[in-house]
């Protein structure tokens, strides 16, 4: 059964990771996908030719989403492209694992830019482009399950999870009114290449994997599901909610 068919959905950072699977994800469901990426023009091409191969419309937009600008440019150019906006995935994000007490404020800044304020411009420019249209839509914040608990070197970037999650239970209620439904996801530990050299250490690895009951990392791909049903009329009365998908890592006391 195809959950998106019809739609228009975007979804930034999508050039690796899980954006790359959630937008051919969501072109496997039946939608055409418009995505955002920071710099790797060939990740993105790639990106494009796999939902072009679904038979569905692509569209790959260049910018910085720590640039106000750059959440208005992308919808505008998606409405262009295809008419519409139906579906914002707000993905893009990086974790530069650092100590607290030596933290460099660049890298504090940059951490809070990308993820946070980044986040806000591209569910605001989505929410407009929603409320023009006058018949709602959905938002999915990839936070995390840094939301619900620390990491030693992640004191700049759990926050922002945090954040995110906080800006989608706020954005539920200002935009329930014009039908609009804003959800988090919150991925456990997924193998891409935001934890490519922190995992590339053995022993962290082994005991990351140790704390998961079902009994491995996440893929990318693990989140297409989750992404495309919450984005999906299957979730229609979902709103506000935040769906844990950590193979179990996050009750996995003792
Ligand atoms: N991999 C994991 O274990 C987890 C990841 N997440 C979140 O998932 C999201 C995606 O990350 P992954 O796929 O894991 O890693 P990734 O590094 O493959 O993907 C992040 C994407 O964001 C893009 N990006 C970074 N800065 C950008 C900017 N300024 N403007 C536009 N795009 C930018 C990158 O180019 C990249 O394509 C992030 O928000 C991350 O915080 C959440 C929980 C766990
Ligand atoms: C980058 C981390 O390995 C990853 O991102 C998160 O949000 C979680 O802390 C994961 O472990």
């Amino acid at each position: 059964m195809k959950l998106l068919e019809g739609k228009t959905v975007l979804v930034t950072g999508a050039s690796t990771g899980i954006g790359r699977a959630a937008a051919i994800g969501a072109a496997q469901h039946g939608a055409d996908v418009v995505i955002n990426y920071h710099s790797r023009d060939e990740d993105a091409e790639a990106c494009i030719a796999a939902i072009e191969a679904t038979g569905q419309r692509g569209l790959a937009v260049k910018g910085d989403v720590a640039e106000p600008d750059t959440a208005k440019d992308f919808v505008a150019k998606a409405v262009e492209a295809f008419g519409k906006v139906d579906v914002m995935v707000n993905n893009a994000g990086i974790c530069p694992f650092h100590a607290f007490l030596d933290m460099p404020v660049e890298t504090f800044e940059r951490t809070m830019r990308v993820n946070m304020h980044g986040a806000y411009f591209m569910v605001q420019a989505a929410a407009n482009q929603m409320v023009a249209q006058g018949h709602g839509g959905a938002i999915v914040a990839v936070s995390s399950i840094s939301a619900l608990v620390g990491g030693e070197y992640q004191t700049h970037y759990t926050p922002t999870k945090a954040g995110v999650h906080s800006l989608m239970q706020s954005t539920a209620i200002a935009l329930g009114k014009y039908k609009i439904r804003c959800n988090s996801l919150l991925p456990g530990t997924i193998l891409t290449e935001i934890n490519k050299d922190d995992l590339a250490d053995d022993a962290k690895r082994t005991y990351m994997e140790s704390r998961v009951p079902l009994g491995r990392l996440g893929a990318p791909e693990d989140m297409v599901g989750p992404i495309v049903f919450l984005a999906s009329d299957m979730a229609a009365y979902v709103t506000g909610a935040a769906l844990l998908v950590d193979g179990g890592m996050f009750v996995n006391l003792q």
